[in-house]
């Protein structure tokens, strides 16, 4: 009876191919299996609260990220936004301001706003605890950024910030856009509000493919946790925030009008990532493609070495906006060509 058939779909096809999902609990079970580090408490509690309310009230200007995708227009399911420092921190270069319309997937943008007091506040904390961190781990990467004068400092010099209004909203799994960022990046993650699940699936390379599934881990993010994403997650992993049939409502400790203050519970999460745009890697240097428009930097994530890609591409992006038109420019990044300083090159100023 066809009834009874199995559905032989590809998706199942492509399940089979992956282990079942693993819950990553602690800080330990996180640094133990997968290239992040989860720092539970971060910011004092009344800085967390007041972040949380100051980005709230902020969100209700923010967009929804819209791009082409084949022919069709897709918008992102929660809202976003960006952020600049007025310099990147290193150098007294003040174009970063540019770079924000590519958070928008190629969308031109105001300029930036810069970083609220309280998300100054707290990017001192973070970027302290990422140096901290980073001085720790034992394997560095060919095209990392090695630093000015010698001093490898990851400043967070630009925030992305999302805003998911209850459990069906979401972002897919996907791989942060290397171009400004270049190789091997940090990025550090802050979770504010009621608690998600944050989902890293590596990307198995192709000649592996046979021989190993993939795994997703799982790791539940609660208010004022840090998740850093450390050098080499983009080049294995994916991330997603998943939907969620049921959520937690999250009261804050600190409401803003004091304890006895009436204060519904919200179905909100922030999430900030504060980023390093690399000096080498600054708007006037990205390549443009033939229609013109700065193009994206990827890694080559199927073709790894020994867990080191040594291959990125930019490719053409402009079709995310422009009714799905682009040209089918791409080449491969050559970093000591472009004048890039990877830890295998001489730094360039
Ligand atoms: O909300 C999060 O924790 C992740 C957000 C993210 O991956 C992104 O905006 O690129
Ligand atoms: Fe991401």
């Amino acid at each position: 009876m066809s009834l009874l058939r199995q559905p032989s779909s590809r998706k199942k096809e492509h399940t089979q191919l992956r282990l079942p999902p693993m819950l990553l609990g602690t800080p330990e079970l996180v640094a133990q299996h997968t290239p992040c580090t989860l720092h539970l408490s971060i910011l004092p509690p009344q800085l967390a609260c007041r972040l949380f309310y100051a980005m709230i009230e902020a969100s209700k200007t923010w967009k929804r990220n819209k791009w082409w995708l084949f022919d069709r227009v897709v918008e992102s399911p929660h809202l976003t936004s960006f952020f600049a420092r007025k310099t990147d921190g290193i150098d007294d270069d003040e174009s970063w301001q540019e770079a924000a319309q590519y958070w928008y997937n190629g969308r031109p943008t105001e300029p930036p706003m810069t970083f609220p007091p309280e998300m100054e506040e707290a990017c001192k904390i973070i970027e302290n605890v990422v140096n901290e961190q980073m001085r720790k781990r034992k394997t560095t990467f060919s095209h990392e950024w090695a630093g000015k004068g010698g001093d490898p400092l990851w400043r967070a010099n630009v925030a992305a910030s999302n805003c998911y209004q209850g459990g069906k909203e979401s972002v897919g799994f996907h791989s942060d856009q290397l171009t400004y960022l270049g190789p091997y990046p940090t990025i550090a993650s802050l979770s504010l509000g009621t608690r998600r699940i944050f989902s890293l699936r590596e990307v198995i390379p192709t000649d592996e493919i046979g021989t190993r599934k993939a795994q997703t881990f799982n790791i539940p993010l609660p208010h004022n946790s840090l998740t850093i994403m450390h050098a080499s997650c983009q080049e294995r992993f994916k991330h997603s925030i998943p939907p969620q049939a049921a959520i937690d409502l999250f009261r804050p400790p600190f409401p803003p009008g004091g304890v006895d203050s009436e204060i519904a519970p919200s179905n909100c999460r922030i999430n900030i990532t504060f980023r390093f745009y690399r000096p080498d890697f600054r708007p006037l240097s990205i390549p443009r493609c033939l229609c013109g428009v700065p193009t994206i930097l990827r890694p080559d994530m199927k073709n790894r070495n020994a867990d080191e890609t040594d291959r990125y591409w930019w490719a053409c992006y402009a079709g995310a906006q422009n009714d799905g038109k682009g040209c089918k420019f791409w080449k491969v990044m050559n970093m000591g060509e472009e004048g890039r300083s990877g830890l295998s090159a001489s730094p360039s100023s």
